[in-house]
């Protein structure tokens, strides 16, 4: 990985020289761009002639013109003539690049929509269907408006879709080449399809082309999410009295936290404390252990303004990457009931999951998949062990020249913020525009709060504001501008220098541009490089640097045992090997973070290939007359019979129905018990058996013991249905009202990882 930290940029030949030094080190990952560089020189070469042509897309497309010079030269004509942007060559190589199905890396600012529209409008004149995968509604929305007119002049259709569109609006989005919509979207109508009985209702097409948009986070960080469909919502378990209980807990003394925050553990005397209020013997009442870690795990390790916010009288969660609410994100397993009683709210509507699919297994779906981020080589392994796909790194279309300065290193969080202050004060004191990035909500208020004390007003964007967030950005960029922000990974956050004044920004590019200050490293040097690229989009001047703690989260939690160099008198820490302690921790974290995803997809990885079969199983039910077979070869006098009471057409209806109802129904419990023999199998780890290998060895006869009872179920009713009346009034009742939701990564790790730590914890104890 390129490490910026220490990295001195002085200007375009040093930058040019750099970016052959990183294509160079990025080489194991990193796609070779030569061919496609050639193409488009090609390309160049054929725009005079392009520029004449009165229609441009060719009357019978053939799948391998798109790709060629001549393909190149129509692309950009199109997009001269539809939006007034010639795409420039290192676009036209972004566009090749993803055409061949690769993961492109192209800084902030280098015109990644117009390259995703440009890549999917070849896919599309090649005949297959794009699903362009967004990070949410609005950027769903904005691409496809914003590239329409792009589409249109090459005979294509674009369109979107929103958590708020009705089901007409979904099938006609759908239904064009193009469809824009949020990754949770696609995946809601993916489960909602899951439902359907008559194949009239279905909603999504089959999976062809995923172009995903911020490809890192969508592929790695939100990979493990699960979107669940759920159905017979039912109020979840409030627990005031156990939030009150562990409210009264002190830490140290009643309970103690693992190094990096994700577990907490009663101590003897926090177990004698909650024994006692309880009245019960802990040991001996498992299912209250649970209630009162849960509690605790609300209590102790997600903190109000870090991990959610309190709005509108719920708790909404922080998707810590971006900095946003996470729209429809829970936490697990009775942990957000316990969250919304520690805040004294009344528990939210919990449901039985009928199916759930994770982010991951959603875009492996598609046969083609390719994206587009502004970091994407950090994560190259992982693309690559889970998706099967390369990084492209694109150079920029003008070098960058922005400046990273060296880490600042203090030894106590008093020291960096104190010198923090100093820095903007000193700086704002020049004019220069200031983007603050922080590690959370909390921080941005505080630091707001002592600049204000100090006299400078800062504007504040954080997951509290979001909707004034394009308001905010736009001003960013201007003279004296303070901005003081969480991460904002999320697309569409273009800072322009003088906010689009020319004069201003003339003046700006002259003060250095803008500075970006990060308050602490982040947990992955991706988030740190995103918030880096805010400054020096497009060859603008700009600068930036990191302000680090010892005290800071990510050195206690992964570089526990190490202790940074000693400080100067001024509480500045300037020994070499210090940045080097820093960058150790964020690799650590970074380790742990993957290996949670490994680790989950070792266990969704069998729970998938069984949701396909499955769902193959479904639709070739809902689509044909299997289930009729299946049942009249199963009874075939009461099929005959039926027959001429009825008539074989409703017969084949009737059978479609019922053996459509226990297909899913099994399958629901199916996913109960795969979750219960999850949350158990840590049992089998203390027998010294591999969890995994004892996962897997129960899970494969369970599924098929859960087939043969499909069989064995829709036998039974069609021996006693009333084919000729409604199967729902006999018993055969679906769901009335569906829901759906994302599970929040499991903030303390894998869960089996902390069931672990609690039996262990457990265990300790008794030993004693
Ligand atoms: N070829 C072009 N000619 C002129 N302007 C362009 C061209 N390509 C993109 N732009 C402009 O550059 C700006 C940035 O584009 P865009 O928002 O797509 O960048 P991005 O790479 O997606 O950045 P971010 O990572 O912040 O989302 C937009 O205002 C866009 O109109």
């Amino acid at each position: 990985m390129w490490n910026q930290s220490g990295k001195r940029v002085v200007g375009a030949d040093v930058a040019r020289v750099g970016e052959w030094i990183k294509r160079f080190l990025d080489k194991p990952g990193s796609v070779d761009l030569a061919p496609f560089q050639r193409i488009v020189a090609e390309a160049g070469e054929l725009e005079g002639e392009v520029t004449r042509r009165a229609d441009l897309r060719p009357a019978a497309v053939d799948p391998d013109w798109v790709g060629s010079a001549d393909f190149c030269a129509v692309m950009r004509e199109a997009a001269r003539r539809a939006l007034g942007q010639r795409p420039y060559d290192v676009q036209l190589v972004g566009m090749l690049a993803m055409l061949e199905g690769h993961v492109v890396q192209m800084a902030t600012g280098e015109g990644k929509t117009l390259v995703g529209a440009l890549t999917a409008a070849g896919f599309a004149l090649r005949g297959a269907r794009v699903h362009a995968v967004s990070v949410n509604d609005y950027l769903a929305r904005r691409d496809a408006e914003w590239m329409g007119p792009l589409y249109e002049t090459l005979g294509l259709t674009a369109g979107w879709i929103a958590e708020t569109s009705t089901s007409e609006e979904r099938g006609a989005a759908y239904a064009c080449d193009v469809t824009y919509g949020a990754v949770s979207e696609l995946g809601f109508d993916v489960l909602r399809d899951r439902l359907c009985t008559d194949p009239a209702e279905l909603v999504v097409p089959a999976p062809e082309v995923a172009l995903v948009d911020e490809a890192d986070s969508v592929l790695v960080d939100e990979a493990r999410v699960p979107l669940v469909l759920a159905g017979t919502a039912d109020p979840g378990t409030a627990l005031p009295e156990m939030a009150a209980l562990v409210r009264r807990l002190s830490r140290g003394y009643h309970y103690t936290i693992d190094e990096e925050g994700r577990s907490v553990f009663l101590t003897p005397k926090g177990t004698d404390t909650v024994e006692k209020a309880l009245g019960v013997d802990l040991y001996e009442h498992p299912g209250v252990v649970t209630q009162v870690n849960l509690a605790l795990h609300a209590h102790a390790l997600l903190t109000r303004d870090v991990d959610y916010i309190v709005r509108d009288g719920r708790v909404h969660l922080i998707n810590t990457s971006r900095g946003r609410v996470a729209v429809l994100q829970r936490w697990p397993d009775g942990l957000q009931a316990a969250v919304e009683a520690k805040e004294h709210l009344p528990a939210s509507e919990t449901g039985e999951i009928l199916d759930s699919l994770t982010v991951q297994s959603l875009i492996r779906r598609y046969p083609q998949v390719c994206g587009m981020t502004g970091t994407a080589i950090a994560v190259a392994e992982q693309l690559r062990e889970f998706y099967d796909l390369r990084v492209a790194v694109i150079p920029p279309n003008r070098p960058c020249v922005r400046v990273d300065e060296p880490d600042r290193i203090f030894a106590t969080l008093e020291d960096k913020e104190r010198a923090l202050l100093e820095e903007i004060e000193t700086r704002h004191a020049t004019g220069q525009p200031i983007l603050v990035g922080t590690l959370d909500v909390a921080e941005s208020e505080r630091l707001a709060e002592a600049l204000e004390a100090g006299g400078l007003s800062a504007a504040v964007l954080n997951a509290k504001n979001d909707a004034e967030e394009a308001q905010i950005i736009a001003k960013a960029g201007r003279r004296g501008a303070i901005t003081v922000s969480t991460q904002m990974a999320g697309r569409g956050t273009d800072i322009r220098l003088g906010a689009g004044d020319p004069d201003e920004e003339q003046e700006v590019a002259a003060l250095g541009g803008l500075y970006v200050i990060g308050t602490g490293r982040h947990e992955s040097s991706r988030l740190d490089d995103q918030l880096r690229g805010r400054a020096g989009r497009q060859g603008d001047p700009g600068g930036s640097v990191f302000f680090v703690s010892g005290e800071d989260t990510l050195l206690t939690a992964y570089a526990p045992d190490q202790s940074l160099p000693a400080a100067g008198r001024d509480g500045v820490v300037r020994a070499a090997d210090a940045a080097g302690l820093v960058a150790h921790a964020q690799r650590v974290a970074e380790g742990v973070n993957l290996e949670i995803h490994r680790n989950t997809w070792r266990y969704t990885r069998l729970q998938e290939r069984q949701r396909a079969e499955v769902l193959e199983r479904r639709d070739r039910v809902l689509h044909g007359d299997t289930g009729a077979r299946a049942l009249e070869q199963a009874c075939p006098e009461r099929y005959r019979e039926l027959c001429e009471t009825a008539g074989e057409e409703t017969v084949e209806r009737a059978a479609r129905q019922i053996v459509l109802y226990h297909l899913d129904r099994c399958w629901t419990e199916h996913l109960g018990f795969l979750a219960d023999l999850r949350e158990g199998i840590h049992l089998r780890a203390l027998g010294r058996l591999n969890p995994l290998d004892e996962f897997n060895r129960e899970a494969v006869p369970a599924y098929r013991a859960m087939l043969d009872e499909v069989e064995r179920r829709s036998k039974e009713t069609f021996e006693k249905a009333d084919v000729t009346r409604d199967l729902a009034e006999q018993g055969l009742k679906r769901p009335t009202a569906t829901w759906t939701y994302l599970v929040q990564d499991n903030p303390f790790g894998s869960e089996w990882d902390r069931v672990l730590k609690r039996v262990a914890g457990a265990l300790k104890r008794r030993k004693r």
